[in-house]
């Protein structure tokens, strides 16, 4: 009876549009956004920077032109031996990830982006092996910067090839995981660490928040 149909296609757009991922049953136009959080959206570089020198005045220290490799540990340790432990400390300590600043333009940008038409975004971060502080602090850290709604973006793993996405957000210049070939290409967000490196020639890069994210997003839309 055509009255019982209209009722039940109304029933289905209605559980559909519930559901954003079944609204796009057919093909889905959805672009879908990991951020990395340290060195993208938080500054663990000038965190570190700053509590180690407080934490050791009399040491010496990398200054950030003068950081290279992405590992901080290693660095200072090249420096000195005892200095890899000392700096381990700074960020095993409590409050290390829950007081780092924000990177510029980074909470308009991802906020900006979470608001798009067809767009999800996901924070994709890696918690340090020291798991007292960090994982809480990382959860507290959206809550506080991002808000309440966004908590339920967060994805923390130490393997970001098994999370599948068309955009990876990092400044970590080699992703490596369990799958060889993960669905995101990697942007890789230059840091101190990683902008004198010379990369591949398909690499592409995101200079900062101030660069054109907007247009990287788009080239990714089907
Ligand atoms: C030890 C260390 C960790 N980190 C960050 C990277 C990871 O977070 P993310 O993947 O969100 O960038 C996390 C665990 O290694 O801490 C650095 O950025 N530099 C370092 O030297
Ligand atoms: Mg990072």
């Amino acid at each position: 009876a055509p009255g019982r149909e209209t009722a039940r296609a109304r029933h289905l757009s209605t559980v559909y549009s519930q559901h954003r991922c079944c609204a796009e049953m057919s093909t889905n136009t959805r672009l879908r956004v990991l951020v990395d959080m340290d060195g993208v959206i938080a500054d663990f570089e000038e965190g570190f920077l700053r509590k180690y020198r407080e934490r050791y005045p009399n040491e010496p220290y990398i200054t950030l032109e003068d950081r290279r490799g992405f590992w901080v540990s290693t660095q200072y340790g090249e420096l000195r031996s005892d200095l890899c432990e000392k700096a381990i400390s700074i960020w095993e300590s409590n409050n290390f990830f829950l007081e780092l600043k924000p990177v510029p333009g980074a909470l308009e940008a991802v906020k900006e982006m979470s608001k798009m038409e067809n767009t999800d975004v996901f924070i994709c971060t890696s918690p340090i092996k020291h798991y007292k502080y960090c994982p809480y602090e990382k959860y507290a850290w959206v809550e506080k910067h991002l808000g309440p709604d966004f908590l339920e973006q967060i994805i923390l793993t130490r393997d970001k090839t098994v999370v599948t996405g068309d955009i990876l957000i990092d400044d970590k210049p080699d992703i490596l995981g369990v799958e060889p070939t993960p669905s995101w290409e990697h942007v890789l967000f230059t840091a101190c660490h990683n902008k004198h490196l010379t990369t591949i020639p398909t690499q592409r890069r995101l200079l900062s928040w101030a660069d054109d994210w907007r247009a990287t997003l788009e080239s990714k839309r089907q």
